[in-house]
């Protein structure tokens, strides 16, 4: 193995006085878990003579940051030089696209939302109560789903989510194409149509003999990418043709180049519809995690956000725009501690600095759904309207942006030479050995304990204020803990029983 000397790929964030930096950590002080940037980049040629930019890292425990990743190989020593791997004409190449996947009608609020709580990524439940996630999952979307059901219906009576996806997938295909590297693209969702099952079905149908798993969320989290990979991870496991199938994951990409170049120039131009751009706040608002996430479970996300932001502002710099920025997280739910500064609260703070112009960025998802539709655009355009802001943006997803495709594509180009195969035959050996190269032990890193963690939801049903939702909260607090009681104290649980036939709702 024969790996370059580390180099830092990032210099250290610019200091520069014009920056207005609110976000948590004032000196851009990393905690430990941090990627630290310690790759090198290589041009090599493969693949039909495409030239492509080869990461390797060279700490193994580290390789999440980056978007060539293959943990298994490097740990036991089998990862090959870019240089001596060539795809052989009976390959066929496969890329599966992750993401959340979101109601398409308003009848299927309730079932999605039963999905997302049933994950116990999102909801955590005790080891011993693991039995209620199903039954709880139940209460808690149909608490839930009235709530949710309006905010749907006001951006159209459904999720965007899965025709964006389509698009972007059909987009990189030709991307790949056009790059001599024909490849089929698949989506796989976590919570809705179609979900990664169906991916994994047609997957193997076509005879894919390499894949390429790409999350669709720039920045890792444990209840995003997280939650995806363990699912596959599970797939992977109970099924020969996958085991033996060679694949690698690209777990977290935010620090690409291309990606970080795609937003700086969606932002560039947001900026010139203001009438004086350079006094405009640049208003990064990313999908809020609960506390606990980062600072119990070792969740990356807060730390890959935070170096994002960085990038971009960067970027932005060599371009001569020096603006003040500033990143917070929305969407929270629940009096547990999110990840602060919160959206909503520094929208108020920022009115009541005098900033007058504000640029809301969305930066944890790359297509267009109800948060940023119906929350941005809508609840806290009117926040920031009332706090005493004047004029109000917001940059789009990237969707379908060409650059962003063409970036992907050869992020998927460069991750080929690391795709490995896990060809274990012994079912009990499997469950040792990292099924899907690297999944286990990119979540382990983070997870290792799979430690409980707060329920962000039962605890956000339960408010202080008089709110119908809250009684519907407290009255459901109260549900739960009678469930919890029965379970305990009954020998032959009926919720045993309500498990399995919830399980029908998939
Ligand atoms: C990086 C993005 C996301 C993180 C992190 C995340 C964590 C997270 N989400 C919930 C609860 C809900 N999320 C919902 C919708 C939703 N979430 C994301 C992204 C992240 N979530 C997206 C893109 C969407 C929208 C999908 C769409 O249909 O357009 C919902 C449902 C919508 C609603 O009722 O508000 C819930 C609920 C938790 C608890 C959590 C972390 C633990
Ligand atoms: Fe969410």
């Amino acid at each position: 193995m024969n790996f370059p000397n580390p180099t830092h790929a990032t210099s250290s964030p610019s200091t520069s006085s014009s920056y207005t930096l609110t976000h948590a950590s004032p000196h851009f002080k990393r905690p430990l878990l941090l990627p630290q940037a310690i790759c090198t980049s290589q041009k090599k040629s493969f693949c039909s003579g495409v030239h492509a930019e080869a990461y390797v890292n060279s700490n193994p425990m580290k390789s999440y940051i980056k978007p060539v990743f293959s943990v298994e190989a490097l740990v036991t020593g089998t990862a090959q030089d870019v240089s001596d791997t060539t795809l052989n004409g009976d390959d066929k190449i496969g890329v599966l696209l992750l993401n959340l996947g979101g109601p398409e009608t308003l009848e299927d609020v309730q079932p999605f939302l039963f999905n997302l709580f049933a994950d116990p990524d999102i909801i955590r439940l005790p080891r011993m109560f693991s039995l209620l996630q199903k039954p709880l999952a139940q209460f808690v979307s149909v608490l839930r789903a009235p709530k949710s059901r309006e905010g749907y219906a006001s951006i159209g009576g459904g999720s965007p989510l899965r025709r964006i996806t389509d698009a972007q997938a059909e987009d990189l295909k030709k991307s790949l194409s056009a790059k001599n590297v024909p490849a089929e693209v698949y989506v796989g969702m976590r919570y809705w149509h179609p979900f990664t099952e169906e991916a994994i079905e047609q997957i193997k149908k076509d005879g894919i003999t390499k894949l390429v798993v790409l999350p669709l969320y720039p920045q890792f989290s444990i209840s995003t990418s997280g939650s995806s990979l363990r699912l596959l991870e599970s797939i992977f496991r109970e099924d020969e043709y996958l085991v033996n199938m060679e694949h690698t994951v690209l777990p977290s990409w935010y620090q690409r180049e291309g990606y970080i170049k795609a937003m700086s120039n969606l932002i560039e131009k947001e900026l010139k519809s203001f009438d004086c751009p350079k006094e405009v706040m640049i208003f990064f608002s990313a999908h809020g995690v609960p506390l606990a996430y980062v600072e119990e479970a070792g969740d990356p996300y807060k730390a890959e956000m935070e170096e994002c932001v960085d990038l971009i502002m960067e970027e932005l710099e060599t371009r001569k725009i020096t603006n003040a920025y500033t990143l917070a997280y929305q969407s929270r739910v629940g009096p547990v501690e999110w990840l602060k500064p919160y959206t909503d609260v520094m929208i108020v703070e920022l009115g009541k600095k005098g900033v007058k112009s504000l640029l809301a960025v969305p930066i944890s998802f790359v297509s267009e759904h109800i948060e940023t539709l119906e929350e941005i655009d809508v609840e806290y355009k009117e926040l920031a309207l009332e706090s005493g802001i004047e004029k109000w943006g917001r940059v789009p997803a990237l969707g379908c942006e060409p650059s962003f495709i063409s970036d992907l594509a050869d992020a998927v180009i460069e991750s080929l030479p690391y795709v490995g195969a896990m060809a274990v035959s012994n079912v009990n050996a499997r469950q040792s050995l990292v099924p899907l190269g690297s999944v286990e032990e990119l979540l382990a890193t983070y997870d290792s304990q799979h430690r409980e963690l707060p329920s962000p939801v039962i605890v956000w049903q339960w408010g202080l204020t008089k709110s119908a939702e809250t009684w519907n909260g407290r009255v459901a607090m109260l549900a739960v803990l009678l469930l919890l009681f029965f379970e305990v104290t009954t020998p032959d649980s009926v919720f045993h029983q309500w498990g399995i036939l919830m399980s029908s709702l998939r």
